[in-house]
C-alpha cells in the first residue's frame, strides 16, 4: 500500500463517526462505490461517510458573514483554479506586483481556501473570509443561504470532469479503484453516484440559481475561463464588487493576477510539486493539462456516448448547456 493510498483510504471510509453520524448513515440508500467502500444517499446527492459527516458538521456549525465568498464546483471543474483566482483578486493590494513574496507562490490553493465541509474552516479569520464548498445548493449550511455572501459557481464538461477524476482517482492509487474498470466508473457517474453528484442536477441547481438570483450566485464555465481569461476574471471582480480600476488594468495587475494562478504557474511551484495538504494529500495530484476536450485521450467512444445521453436527458426542460 504506498502512502497516499493509506491516506486517502483512511480519509475516506476510516473515520471515527460519532454516533449521530452513524445512525443517519445506517438508515440512508447506499451504493457500493470506487471512493469508499459505501457512497451514501443524503438529501439527493451521494457522498462517502466522511465527507457526509464533513457537510453534516457544517450544516450545524458554519456561520457565513455577509462578507465572505465561497468558491463552489463539483469536484474536478476547476476548483483549485478559482480558489487561486479569487484569493488572489481579494488580497490583490496585499501583494503588489511584482509578485514575489505572493502567498500562492508557496502555499497550495486548498490551504489557503478552506472547505466549508472540510472541519477547519475555523482556521479563516480574514475578512472577508474565502471558503470553498462541493455541498450542492440544497444542502449548504442555512447560513449561507439566509446571508449576504456571495458564491462563485464553477462548471465544467462532465467528460472532461470524469476523466479529471479517473486520472486524480488512479493517480491516488486508491484501494477501492482496484480492479475497477472505467466502464463501471462510468456507470455509476451516470446514474449519479459518484462524489457529490448527480453531477447534472449539481450544476443545474446553481446555474437556476445564477439566474434567479445573479446577485448572490455567479456561474463560471472552466472551459470559458481557459479561453478568455481577461474578460472572466474581471467579471468575477466586478460580482465579488472588487472591480479593477483603469490604474490597474494600465500596470498589468489583471495580467500578473491571471499568470500567477495559470496551470502552468501553479503546477511548477515546489509547494504544488512535493507538497502534501495536512490531511496527507499530493498537492501534484490537483495539477494535470487542464485540457477542453481532452476527454478524447481516455474515454472510448462507446463511454463518451453514455454521459453524452446522459448529459441529454438530465438537460430535458433546461435551456442550460455545457460547453462542449
Ligand atoms: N490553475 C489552473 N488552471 C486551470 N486548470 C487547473 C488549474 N489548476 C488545476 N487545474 C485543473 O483542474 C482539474 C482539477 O479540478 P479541481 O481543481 O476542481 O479538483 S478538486 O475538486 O479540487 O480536487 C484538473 O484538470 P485535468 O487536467 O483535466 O485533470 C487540473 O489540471
Amino acid at each position: 500500500m504506498t502512502n497516499s493510498e493509506t491516506t486517502l483510504s483512511k480519509l475516506l471510509a476510516e473515520s471515527e463517526f460519532n454516533q449521530e453520524c452513524k445512525e443517519l448513515l445506517s438508515s440512508l440508500p447506499k451504493d457500493k462505490s470506487f471512493f469508499a467502500e459505501y457512497l451514501y444517499q443524503y438529501e439527493g446527492f451521494w457522498y462517502p461517510p466522511n465527507l457526509l459527516e464533513g457537510v453534516l458538521y457544517s450544516q450545524k456549525h458554519f456561520q457565513a458573514r455577509d462578507s465572505d465568498i465561497i468558491v463552489v464546483s463539483s469536484p474536478k471543474s476547476g476548483t483549485t483554479w478559482l480558489k487561486a483566482l479569487v484569493f488572489a483578486l481579494i488580497y490583490r493590494q496585499d501583494y503588489q506586483t511584482p509578485l514575489e513574496s505572493h502567498p500562492l507562490l508557496d502555499n497550495n490553493p486548498h490551504t489557503l481556501v478552506p472547505f466549508v465541509e472540510g472541519f477547519n474552516f475555523h482556521t479563516q479569520d480574514t475578512s472577508p473570509g474565502i471558503f470553498s464548498t462541493h455541498i450542492p445548493l440544497g444542502s449548504l449550511p442555512e447560513s449561507i443561504k439566509d446571508s449576504p455572501c456571495k458564491l462563485v459557481y464553477c462548471c465544467r464538461n462532465p467528460k472532461d470532469a470524469f476523466v479529471s477524476l479517473w486520472h486524480f482517482m488512479k493517480r491516488l492509487a486508491l484501494k477501492e479503484m482496484a480492479g475497477c474498470t472505467m466502464e463501471e466508473m462510468v456507470r455509476g457517474f451516470c446514474r449519479g453516484s459518484s462524489v457529490y453528484g448527480p453531477f447534472w442536477d449539481h450544476a443545474l441547481e446553481y446555474w437556476k440559481e445564477s439566474r434567479e438570483n445573479p446577485g448572490k450566485v455567479l456561474f463560471v464555465m472552466y472551459e470559458e475561463m481557459r479561453e478568455q481569461p481577461r474578460e472572466w476574471v474581471k467579471r468575477i471582480a466586478e460580482f465579488l464588487e472588487c472591480s479593477f480600476t483603469k490604474e490597474e488594468i494600465d500596470n498589468g495587475v489583471l495580467e500578473d493576477i491571471i499568470k500567477l494562478c495559470s496551470l502552468e504557474n501553479l503546477s511548477k511551484l515546489e509547494v504544488n510539486q512535493k507538497g502534501k495538504l495536512v490531511n496527507g494529500m499530493e498537492t501534484k495530484a490537483f495539477f494535470r493539462e487542464g485540457e477542453i476536450g481532452g476527454w478524447r485521450d481516455t474515454l472510448t467512444p462507446l463511454l463518451a456516448e453514455e454521459i453524452d445521453k446522459t448529459t441529454e436527458e438530465k438537460l430535458i426542460g433546461s435551456s442550460f448547456r455545457f460547453f462542449c
